[in-house]
């Protein structure tokens, strides 16, 4: 027997793993499973190339808890270690890995949130445990070894008489960590973070079939083959789908569809992401991408690595490229990390271009669920914004769905200004807006349905990005202002008149609110009308829903033009009109109505107006 003594630089490194890693001190059993795992694929590996001459065989990696002697055992069939390798790997190689990372962080290692993603290999074992042994036979046939260490820097190391290949680390668990002696416990890690890990995990047995047929099989935790680690031509659509269910087993709603990730220069990528059906109220997503190293398991916190617009799919991604030994921040400014998202955002584009040339029905029965995701996609990443003219869709108010380009087509004739300006309109609630509508409709313009919280910005950028475009809300102005073409139609009451009844009008109305305009119009077209400026509105909107839009916008009031139609009849009948009280009457009437054609007559308002509407029945 050997025994000696860890080369130990930073004093008394097990009590100081404990303490750094307390919040995660989950993370010791992923990290020896990883062991264990690579462990067997190497001797995976020295078997076909024919450098280890032994059967591979089905290995398998097994957990298991003996609570009576509060022992945790993680059983491998891989390559093992001979008593020099173990003095090498564990006692220099693992040592100083461990005590390098502790140097390294151990002022950081506070702000929780990195911790997660180190690997701080075979040394987190005394996070749980205060002994930890290794039996273990290497294939090479030589004598098996023994090391036992009890958290001081002095370990031993012997023969010992372990005749099957592979190691054995036993976990001699603390009495502060004995939740990890429960059975639900490690199921719960095993998991979370072995779910689809490449070597089968055996955890327990259960009892299978019926009757006589009835026998114990082992219980094994994980699928070593998910779908992501398949060609996509061996996989179906309920391949995929069955995938998603086993990746989110408490989501009971199938994907919309899914992107499948595969590329292997300049860096190492795969996965399956998924577009889920959003829920209208956006509320925060408990099942989120998975983010795997190899197969492991290391974070759903995907931020920087996949586009902050594609946060909202879900779904797997697995690199071992992500260097994920780092904190945040490096990771924003890596290189590579910045090639992913891009490489991601591509593939996300190309995909929903190809959704849409093959079967474009199907895609805009989609589009509600999915527009959100587009649109913010537009205006935060250009890559994206670049490729989205292809198959981002300007649904109308009735269901008929158009590309910015068919659009342009579409509307060319009727809506483009005396000033060339081609002017789209749009509803942002139908039944809120449906008189403006109609107004539009009847001139035979189209009319969009943008109903998105952020539809402001965007607008406004395709505003900037396209030359002669202008977007306004149908209730922005009335019919004729909206898209202002050459004649002018003449008003049926003189200077005079008009400037008598603005200064009625504005005696009675509150003017805080409202601005009175006179036009020309329509004798037709309704006697009063209430807008609202698209400008104002548009850059409160944006200021309320962040980033852009003018600054201290959100807090302004309300401000409305209350327009008046000066060839309506019912101009002129205030014209005519002598009785005061008649005309005060009338007036406030007809602000009643324009104001429920804009939805703002309410409460108080609305009782007196009902109120009102019956007397006058009389
Ligand atoms: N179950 C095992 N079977 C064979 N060798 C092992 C086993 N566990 C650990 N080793 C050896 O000990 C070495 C050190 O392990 P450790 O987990 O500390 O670091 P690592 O796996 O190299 O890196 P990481 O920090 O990513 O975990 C391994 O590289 C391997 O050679």
């Amino acid at each position: 027997m050997t025994s000696g003594k860890i080369n130990v630089t930073v004093e008394n490194i097990f009590p100081l793993i404990k303490k750094f890693l307390y919040s995660d001190h989950e993370i010791f059993l992923r990290e020896l499973i990883s062991n264990a795992t690579d462990a067997t694929l190497k001797l995976k590996h020295l078997t076909s190339i024919g450098e280890a001459k032994v059967e591979y065989g089905n290995p398998i990696i097994e957990v298991r808890i003996d609570k009576e002697n509060k022992k945790l055992h993680i059983i491998d069939q891989g390559i093992g270690m001979t008593k020099e390798e173990v003095e090498k790997y564990i006692n220099q190689v693992a040592f100083s890995g461990a005590e390098e990372f502790l140097e390294k962080y151990k002022d950081t290692a506070k702000d929780a949130g990195i911790i997660g993603h180190f690997g701080l290999g075979f040394y987190s074992a005394f996070m749980v445990a205060d002994k930890v042994e290794i039996f273990t036979k290497s294939y090479k046939g030589e004598p098996a070894a023994h090391w036992t260490c009890d958290g001081s820097p002095e370990y031993s190391l012997e023969e010992t008489e372990k005749t099957d290949r592979g190691t054995e680390i036993v976990l001699h668990i603390a009495e502060d960590s004995t939740e990890f002696l429960e059975d639900y416990k490690i199921r719960e890690l095993l998991t979370k973070y072995n779910k689809f890990m490449p070597v089968p995990i055996k955890f327990g047995t259960h009892e299978e079939g019926e009757g006589d047929d009835k026998k114990t099989v082992d219980t094994i935790i994980n699928n070593p083959a998910p779908a992501w680690t398949k060609q996509p031509a061996d996989l179906t659509e309920e391949d995929y789908k069955n995938f998603y269910r086993e990746l989110y087993p408490m989501q009971f709603e199938d994907p919309l569809f899914h992107i499948h990730l595969n590329v292997d220069y300049p860096f190492n990528l795969t996965g399956i992401l998924y577009f889920p059906k959003l829920n209208a109220d956006m509320q925060i997503q408990k099942d989120k991408i998975q983010l795997y190293q190899n197969q492991v398991f290391v974070t759903d916190n995907v931020e920087g690595i996949v586009p902050d617009f594609l946060t909202m799919l879900k779904g797997v991604i697995d690199s071992p490229d992500i260097p994920l030994n780092v904190s945040r921040s490096y990771l924003q400014a890596d290189g590579n990390v910045k090639k992913i998202s891009n490489y991601i955002t591509r593939k996300v584009a190309d995909k929903l271009k190809s959704l849409f040339n093959d079967n474009r029905a199907d895609f805009e029965s989609k589009w509600n669920d999915i527009k959100i995701v587009l649109e913010y996609g537009m205006l935060s990443e250009d890559k994206f914004y670049d490729k989205a003219g292809a198959f981002m869709l300007y649904p109308t108010v009735d269901g008929k769905y158009y590309t910015l380009e068919e659009l342009k087509e579409a509307s060319k004739e009727l809506q483009t200004d005396k000033d060339g300006n081609l002017v789209i309109l749009y509803a942002s609630n139908k039944d809120l807006q449906d008189s403006y509508i109609v107004a539009a409709k009847e001139k035979g313009y189209q009319v969009l349905l943008l109903d998105s919280p952020i539809v402001s910005h965007l607008i406004q950028k395709l505003e900037s990005d396209n030359e002669k475009l202008t977007f306004a809300r149908v209730d922005a102005d009335h019919i004729n202002n909206l898209i202002k073409k050459e004649e002018n139609q003449i008003s049926k009451l003189s200077e005079d008149e008009q400037k008598n009844l603005q200064t009625f009008v504005e005696n009675i109305i509150p003017k805080e609110k409202y601005t009175v305009k006179l036009e020309a119009m329509d004798s037709t077209a309704e006697p009063f009308i209430i807008t609202q400026p698209e400008f104002m509105r548009r850059m409160k909107e944006m200021s309320q829903t962040g980033g852009g839009g003018m600054f201290g916008m959100g807090n302004f009031p309300e401000m409305y033009n209350l327009i008046i139609n000066t060839n309506s009849d019912l101009a002129s009948d205030l014209i005519s009109e002598n009785n005061e009280e008649v005309k005060n009457e009338k007036i406030k009437q007809a602000l009643d109505l324009a104001k429920l054609s804009q939805g703002l007559l309410k409460g108080e308002e609305l009782t007196a107006f009902v109120k009102r509407s019956f007397k006058n029945l009389k």
